[in-house]
């Protein structure tokens, strides 16, 4: 079975070419291919499918030719991945899948437009955020004895944003930090930790649901962004003009607008570093 590598900001993926959706890749098989030590290794896997053949992207097939089967880590299912969607265009580009230009790509959060720069960085219309809180701190984010207020952004998937005085108050994150009510995550939820560093220029780390902390995160990224524009007074809808954030992340840097419209387009790097074959017996696990 043939594999690719690949990493956004140093947010990496296992690839797995799959045109026609014959391979049936249980939670255990993902979990082994992204093992980083009995396996590949990656924060999650691209299963790289045509739309009209996977049940989930049918009814994409007319806009995106290509389904983005995104699982994590751990091998959960989750609705998108922005880092993962513009390694996922680089290698369609690659791979003579893609032509020049804006390219569709269907994710279980919607079709997402991706634009292929020459210089090599990849820009995504991520679409509008939600805030199913609206722009009160609803949550609260808690690491040991600190807590922190947090904001409530779904990006196509759930995140909680917290602003730190320290990223470092954030500790070793090898557990999930604990966020309450639990009742506004009920499939789990993405946690960011932001400090600022500038005017519209922040940074973060994350700890991903079903990978635990990564060294980015695009959909969290978006949810900063708009985190930290409202906490700063700008809503580009309010306003009338695109607001744009520069957010650092422990893998790289990440450039975000928001459009009056409510339109969030990311810009950040996207490089496949490896192929291969894989051993079928790397698969055989229940
Ligand atoms: N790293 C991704 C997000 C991947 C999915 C996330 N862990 C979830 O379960 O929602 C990104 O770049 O957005």
């Amino acid at each position: 079975m043939p594999f690719l590598k690949g990493h956004g900001t140093e947010n990496d993926f296992v690839i797995i070419p799959d045109p026609d959706g014959t391979l049936d890749l249980s939670a255990a098989a993902v979990a082994r291919l992204c093992d980083r030590r009995a396996g590949i290794g990656g924060d999650g896997l691209l299963r790289v499918v045509r739309s009209a053949a996977h049940p989930e992207a049918r009814p994409m097939a007319g806009e995106a030719e290509w389904f983005m089967d995104y699982r994590n880590a751990d091998g959960s299912v989750a609705e998108m991945c922005g880092n993962g969607v513009r390694v996922f265009a680089r290698h369609l580009q690659r791979a003579g899948l893609a032509g020049a230009g804006d390219l569709a790509v269907a994710t279980r959060a919607g079709v997402r437009r991706v634009r292929l720069a020459v210089d090599g960085g990849v820009t995504v219309h991520m679409g509008a955020a939600k805030l199913p809180g609206g722009t009160g701190t609803d949550v609260t984010v808690t690491v040991g004895e600190r807590s922190w207020p947090a904001l409530h952004v779904d990006m196509g998937n759930p995140h909680a944003v917290a602003f730190v005085g320290d990223l470092a108050h954030a500790g070793d994150l090898t557990t999930a930090p604990a966020v309450a009510p639990a009742t506004a995550y009920p499939e789990g939820v993405n946690v960011e930790f932001v400090v600022g560093r500038g005017p519209r220029h922040v940074a973060l780390r994350v700890h991903e649901r079903g990978s635990g902390e990564t060294r980015s995160c695009g959909t969290g990224a978006c949810a900063v962004m708009v985190a930290a524009a409202r906490r700063d007074g700008a809503d580009p809808a309010a306003d009338g003009a695109p607001v744009t954030y520069t957010v650092d992340v422990p893998g790289g840097r990440l450039v975000i607008t928001e459009h009056p419209d409510g339109g969030i387009e990311m810009t950040g790097p996207a490089v496949i570093v490896a192929e291969g074959v894989i051993d079928p017996a790397l698969l055989a696990v229940s």
